[in-house]
C-alpha cells in the first residue's frame, strides 16, 4: 500500500517531488488549525513540520498510523518528543540545514548593530544625509561573549575570530577542547562573562533553565554601551527588563530575530529605534531552506522504510533481530554511562564499549547510544540513537572506540565501559535480565544496583564496615545489600552498598571524615 505523508507547512518543492518520485503520497495542508490536523492525521504515516505545527500528546493519539515526524530545520521543541517515543514515533530534525545561515544572521545584526545600518538607511530614504548621528565601532578589537557554544555558537565564534573579536563564552557542556579550538576563552559562571563583554550573542536551546536566563540582574550587570543579539529562541531575554534597560541608555542596541510568540507585531522592544528586529530570519535563505527540505525528505524516506534514521532525536526503534541480539543490555548499558558520569562528574574525554561473549559479534552502537544517553541525559533534545551516537558523541569532544572479545570469562555475556578513567562492567541476570554490575573500577564485584548507591573505597583495614555502618545507622539510611571487591596488591578494597533512606552531604562529609577514604561517591540511578 502507498505510504502517505503529510505536510503543514512551507516546504520547498524539491524535497516533496523526491518523495513522490519515490512512490509515496505526499499531502500538502498548509497551517491547518488544531482540530483540522486532529482531525485529518490518521491515516499518514509521516508528518512533515516546520515550527509552526504543535505536535503533542493529544495530536499523537489520533495518528493511529504514524511513524515518523520530521522537522524541517533543526529546533524541536515545538514536539512533545517524549510521548512520541512513548508511541513509538521517531521524530528526526535536519540539524545542519540551517545552521550557517543562522550564524551568518547573527554576524549581520551584529555588524547591523555596529553600525547603526538600519536606523542609517531608514534616515536615508526619508531623504536625509546624518553621518554624524551614526557614528559606529568597530568590532576588531572588541569582546564578545557566546552563550552556548554547539553547532551554531561555533560558527559564529569561528567567524567572529575571523573579525578579530576577543570570545569568551559560557556553555557548561562545552569540552575545554572544543572552547580551545574555537578560541573561546569559557567561563563556568555568567558574572564573569557579563562584566567583560562589549556584544552578546546567546546560540541557546529554549529549556526551562535558559527561558528568561537574561533578566533586570544579568542587564545590570553587563558593561554600560553593550550591544545583544538573539537569534536562537525567544523568551531568553526578558523583554520587559530589557526594554527598560534599552530606555535607561544602558544597552546600546539590541537585535532580536526570535521571539516567544511568533508571528510578532508588536513587543516591548518596538518602540526603540536602536532595536533591531527581524522575523526570523535567520533560517530564511535559499540555500537553508533547501537543505532542509532535501534532508527532511531523505530522513522521513530511511525512516519509513525501517532504516536507521541518522538523524532521530528520539531512539528509532532497533530492527527485530538486533532487538534479540542485543536489546536486554540496552537498560544495563544506560545504567552504566549514568553510574561512570556520576563517579567521573565530568563529560568523558573518551569512551570505550566492550562487548564480551555471546554479544561479540552483535553491532555495538545501539549499546554505545545507550552508554551515551545514560550519561548525557542532561540533553533535553537530542537523545542519541545507533546511528548518530559516534557524530554526537564527538560534538561534546568525546573520542569513542568499540570493541568485541569472545571470552567473558565466567559470565555468558557482558558489556564493559571504560570513560577516562572509570571503567564499569555489566552482565544480565535470570529470565528478568536483571543488570548486575560485575566490575567497577578494576574491582571484581557481583551486584544488582538500587536506586541510591553509595561506594567507597579505602585501604583495606579491620572494622571500616563497622564505622560505616555506624554512621548510615545513626543518619536512619537502611543498607540493603552490599558487596566487597579487594585489590589485594594495593591493599585496597571497594564497597558498592545499596541504601535506602537519605544519605545528605553531611552524612558523606561525616563518613569522609571518619575514615581514610580514597574515593565516596554518592550514585543515583
Ligand atoms: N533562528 C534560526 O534560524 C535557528 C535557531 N536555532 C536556535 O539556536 C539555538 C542553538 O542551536 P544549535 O547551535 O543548533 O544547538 P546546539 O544544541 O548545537 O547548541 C546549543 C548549546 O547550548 C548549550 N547550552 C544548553 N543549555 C545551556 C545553558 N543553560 N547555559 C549555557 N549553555 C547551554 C549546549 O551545551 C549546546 O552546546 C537553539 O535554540 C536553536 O533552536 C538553531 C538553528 C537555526
Ligand atoms: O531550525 C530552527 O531552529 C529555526 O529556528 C529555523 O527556523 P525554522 O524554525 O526552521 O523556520
Amino acid at each position: 500500500m502507498t505510504k502517505k505523508i503529510l505536510v503543514t507547512e512551507d516546504l520547498v518543492q524539491e524535497g516533496i517531488d523526491s518523495l513522490t518520485e519515490h512512490g509515496y503520497e505526499v499531502d500538502m495542508l498548509i497551517d491547518p488549525t488544531v482540530e483540522e490536523l486532529a482531525s485529518a492525521i490518521a491515516p499518514y504515516d509521516a508528518l512533515i513540520v516546520h515550527p509552526n505545527t504543535v505536535v503533542d500528546s493529544s495530536l499523537l493519539d489520533a495518528a493511529e498510523n504514524l511513524k515518523i515526524i520530521g522537522r524541517a530545520g533543526v529546533t524541536v521543541d515545538n514536539i512533545d518528543i517524549e510521548a512520541a517515543s512513548e508511541r513509538g514515533v521517531i521524530v528526526c530534525n535536519a540539524p545542519n540545514s540551517n545552521v550557517i545561515s543562522a550564524a551568518e544572521h547573527t554576524m549581520a545584526l551584529l555588524l547591523a548593530a555596529a553600525r547603526h545600518i538600519p536606523e542609517a538607511s531608514a534616515s536615508m530614504h526619508e531623504g536625509q544625509w546624518r553621518r554624524a548621528d551614526f557614528m559606529g565601532s568597530e568590532l576588531f578589537g572588541k569582546t564578545l561573549a557566546i552563550f552556548g557554544l554547539g553547532r551554531v555558537g561555533g560558527l559564529v565564534a569561528e567567524r567572529a575570530a575571523a573579525f578579530g573579536m576577543n570570545l569568551i563564552g559560557h556553555d557548561p557542556y562545552c569540552s575545554p577542547e572544543r572552547a580551545l579550538h574555537l578560541g573561546v576563552t569559557l567561563y563556568d559562571d555568567m558574572a564573569p562573562v557579563l562584566a567583560q563583554a562589549d556584544f552578546i550573542t546567546v546560540h541557546l536551546p529554549r529549556t526551562v533553565s535558559t527561558l528568561g536566563m537574561f533578566g533586570a540582574d544579568e542587564f545590570a550587570a553587563m558593561k554600560d554601551g553593550v550591544v545583544l543579539v538573539n537569534a536562537a529562541r525567544g523568551g531568553i531575554f526578558n523583554m520587559d527588563a530589557l526594554a527598560d534597560f534599552v530606555a535607561a541608555g544602558k544597552i546600546a542596541a539590541v537585535a532580536v530575530d526570535s521571539f516567544e510568540a511568533e508571528p510578532c507585531t508588536d513587543s516591548p522592544l518596538h518602540e526603540f529605534e536602536n532595536a533591531i528586529l527581524t522575523p526570523h530570519l535567520s533560517p530564511m535563505t535559499h540555500e537553508a531552506q533547501r537543505r532542509a527540505s532535501t534532508q527532511i525528505a531523505e530522513y522521513v524516506e530511511a525512516g519509513l522504510e525501517g532504516g536507521m534514521v541518522a538523524t532521530a532525536v528520539n531512539l528509532s526503534p532497533l530492527p527485530p533481530e538486533v532487538f534479540d541480539a542485543i536489546g536486554p543490555y540496552v537498560h544495563a548499558c544506560k545504567m552504566m554511562g549514568s553510574m561512570a558520569s556520576q563517579i567521573l562528574g565530568h563529560t568523558p574525554k573518551s569512551l570505550k564499549v566492550e562487548l564480551a561473549g555471546g554479544l561479540a559479534d552483535a553491532d555495538p552502537a545501539p549499546l554505545l547510544a545507550a552508554v551515551l544517553d545514560g550519561g548525557l541525559s542532561y540533553r533535553r533534545l537530542g537523545a542519541f540513537s545507533a546511528a548518530n551516537a559516534e557524530s554526537v558523541a564527538s560534538q561534546h569532544g568525546i573520542s569513542v572506540t568499540t570493541a568485541s572479545v569472545r571470552d567473558a570469562g565466567e559470565y555468558a555475556s557482558s558489556v564493559r565501559i571504560v570513560a577516562d578513567e572509570v571503567e564499569v562492567a555489566a552482565t544480565l541476570f535470570g529470565t528478568e535480565h536483571t543488570p548486575r554490575i560485575i566490575s567497577l573500577m578494576g574491582y571484581k564485584i557481583d551486584i544488582a544496583p538500587a536506586t541510591t548507591s553509595l561506594v567507597f573505597e579505602y585501604v583495606d583495614a579491620p572494622g571500616r564496615i563497622g564505622v560505616i555502618g555506624t554512621i548510615l545507622g545513626d543518619a536512619a539510611a537502611n543498607i540493603t545489600t552490599m558487596q566487597i571487591g579487594t585489590k589485594p596488591e594495593e591493599s585496597c578494597a571497594l564497597v558498592y552498598m545499596n541504601v535506602e533512606g537519605d544519605v545528605s552531604e553531611a552524612v558523606l562529609d561525616r563518613l569522609r571524615g571518619a575514615i581514610d577514604l580514597r574515593n565516596l561517591w554518592k550514585i543515583t540511578l
